[in-house]
């Protein structure tokens, strides 16, 4: 897992390529891999809390899972949840073509946990996720400071001007009521 000390860094390393072959050998509950969107995930901690059950993951282990993940329509957040086990990319030559595309980021940069006897591990890519955070944050501030359209706009200016005008007629009734009361008195 992605613990706080460790640091995102825009530096790429060199990707990490695995062969069909290669990613064929861990496929056992101690030693779980698959393929999603060409990618290579180490899914062997996150097999036990998987919502979905862990046998079906034990059917994907080692290959390409990507219908099978495909197929349950799993949210952004399970896509999300890809992230830390991702170990590096199907050889370029052994790569799928898919005729549907991802409907969600793909992790792709490096985390540095400044430790090289243990495989570097990637998070979704340092520009999506500062670009993402960005577009939050932009997205929150015009919400914040959402300008009214010229309807409301308009609708403020008559009801001020309503209350203005109810306020003068009132004013002017209770003066009108004041001067007939001192006349008749
Ligand atoms: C390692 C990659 C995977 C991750 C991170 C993951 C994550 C999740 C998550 C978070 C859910 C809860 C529902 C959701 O948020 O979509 C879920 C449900 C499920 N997943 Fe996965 N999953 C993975 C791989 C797979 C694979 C390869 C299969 C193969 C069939 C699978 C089958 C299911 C099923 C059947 C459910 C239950 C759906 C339901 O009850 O509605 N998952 N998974």
């Amino acid at each position: 897992m992605i613990t706080q000390t460790q640091t995102i860094t825009e530096k790429f390393r060199p990707p990490q390529f695995y062969t069909l072959d290669q990613v064929r050998n861990h496929n056992s509950p101690g030693d779980l891999w698959m393929i999603i969107y060409n990618r290579v995930y180490d899914i062997t901690d996150f097999a036990h809390s998987h919502p979905g059950g862990i046998e079906v993951l034990f059917d994907c282990g080692g290959v390409d899972a990507t219908e099978a993940f495909d197929d349950v329509a799993h949210s952004d957040d399970a896509f999300n949840m890809l992230a830390p086990y991702f170990v590096g990319d199907l050889i370029p030559h052994e790569q799928i073509k898919y005729k549907k595309q991802p409907s969600h980021t793909v992790p792709s940069i490096y985390i540095e946990n400044n430790d090289d006897t243990k495989p570097q591990k990637f998070v979704k890519s340092i520009s999506n996720s500062k670009k993402s955070k960005s577009n939050t944050t932009s997205k929150k501030s015009k919400k914040g400071k959402k300008s009214s359209t010229p309807v409301e706009k308009l609708t403020i200016a008559i009801l001020i001007l309503l209350v203005i005008f109810s306020l003068i007629l009132y004013v002017g009734v209770q003066k009108l009521k004041w001067t007939y009361h001192v006349h008749s008195s």
